[in-house]
């Protein structure tokens, strides 16, 4: 019973079977034009039955096509179902969706993050995890271990708003785009490399995987409204394998990989997937297992430095007045997901609730999940880690501990 939220979300409806070559058409706009890009091949996912279509364009101004260069390919990918993209699409178009601007520093979007709508975030970040990651790896040669999200976000272009996004090269190694609406609700847009000819907008519920190092721009769109969800994606590497892929960036005409940012798990977007990244390495079966492994020091991501969220643990662990086993006495205590819910909800004057209640009502309700509590009690296991993330970190501490309760504003992301 205690788990009816996630356990009652209706399954994802089957994907459809992808063949590039025949559907690539389907990919460009407008389609009669040049031509440019065209279907080259495609690579079988990591673990996974799915395919990667693998597209790639001629040069800017000549009809010319230079054969399999791998750096100018895009991935391309059905990634969600029918369902789960009406869900996202209901909530982006909702009319009091609270869009942000200006988190990026440079060539801002109109946009909001996943993390902030849980319910979305966890099925979004399952299909991250078994499908769109093991793709985006497979089109780079890299392994799925080795990359974390980084930034995730929903982004609307709209005339009269923000209709396009100047050229631009993004700050991690590699990108995703989702397309959530489908291309005959706006006119124009795509996504214009540099070195292609011709913009690539693909079709509702498909993903594209590429790397955000070749220069880049969102297309004027003049009617309409196109709405995607971004990522951005760290590559975590030995030196040797991360010269590796510079070297394939720029000799195809791309910038070398920033070095990803040595901070952990602590930046807040993508968190849901990150951690499920961090279950994987560590082994643990559940949230509460994993603090006490990353308080134990005993979680380890290649390339990754987990150690200020293994402080953060610790603390926790000190805050509880035991170090092991009994870490986070207050979720033992309590029992069930359903009680420690019930527990944080009428501790309504912490400032951890309030944190809670916060992030709610930036959380659209919907009819499997009504309810903060019976959230909370489906999702305590991700809460321990995400909460930290979400900017609530003293959330685990139900009483006595309110005062020391200090959210931290947000970070603006850097693209
Ligand atoms: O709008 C697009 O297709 C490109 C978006 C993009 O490059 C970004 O958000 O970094
Ligand atoms: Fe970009």
């Amino acid at each position: 019973r205690s788990s009816t939220c996630v356990a009652s979300l209706p399954p994802l409806s089957l994907l459809p079977d992808f063949h590039p070559a025949r559907e690539l058409k389907r990919f460009v706009r407008p389609a009669a034009r040049a031509g440019l890009w065209r279907a080259a091949g495609s690579v079988a996912a990591h673990g996974s039955s799915v395919r990667v279509g693998l597209l790639s364009a001629g040069l800017a101004g000549s009809a010319e096509h230079s054969g399999p260069d791998r750096m100018r390919l895009v991935g391309v990918m059905p990634l969600l179902g029918q369902r789960l993209r009406a869900t996202i699409l209901s909530l982006v178009t909702r009319r009091d969706f609270v869009w942000s601007r200006g988190r990026h520093r440079h060539h801002p979007t109109t946009d909001q993050q996943l993390y902030r709508f849980p319910l979305v975030d966890a099925r979004v970040s399952a299909l991250l995890q078994s499908r769109l990651m093991p793709g985006l790896a497979a089109v780079f040669g890299v392994q799925p271990s080795q990359l974390l999200v980084h930034d995730a976000f929903f982004v609307k272009y709209e005339p009269g708003a923000q209709a396009s996004l100047g050229r631009h090269a993004d700050g991690t190694c590699f990108s995703f785009i989702v397309q959530i609406n489908r291309p005959e609700e706006f006119d124009g847009g795509g996504t214009l490399f540099a070195l292609a000819g011709e913009p690539l907008t693909v079709p509702a519920g498909f993903a594209m995987l590429f790397s955000g190092r070749f220069l880049h721009e969102g297309v004027n769109i003049t009617a309409g409204a196109r709405y995607l969800l971004t990522g951005f994606v760290s590559f975590h590497a030995p030196e040797r394998e991360r010269a590796a892929v510079n070297e394939m960036l720029e000799q195809r005409g791309g910038f070398a990989c920033p070095r990803p940012p040595d901070r952990p798990l602590s930046f807040a977007p993508g968190v849901r997937y990150n951690y499920l990244q961090l279950l994987r390495a560590s082994g643990a079966s559940s949230g509460e297992r994993l603090v006490q492994l990353l308080a134990a020091g005993q979680v380890r991501l290649p390339h990754v430095n987990v150690e200020p969220l293994a402080l953060w643990a610790t603390w926790h662990a000190k805050q509880a007045g035991k170090l092991e086993p009994g870490l986070h006495w207050n979720l033992h205590r309590h029992g069930s997901g359903r009680a420690f819910a019930a527990s944080v909800l009428s501790a309504t004057s912490t400032a951890g609730s309030a944190c809670m209640q916060h992030l709610w009502n930036h959380t659209f309700s919907s009819k499997e999940c009504p309810t903060l509590s019976s959230y909370l009690a489906a999702r305590y296991d991700s809460l321990v880690v995400g909460l930290q993330a979400w900017g609530c970190p003293m959330l685990i501490v139900v009483r006595g501990a309110a005062g020391q309760y200090s959210p931290k504003p947000e970070q603006p992301g850097q693209r």
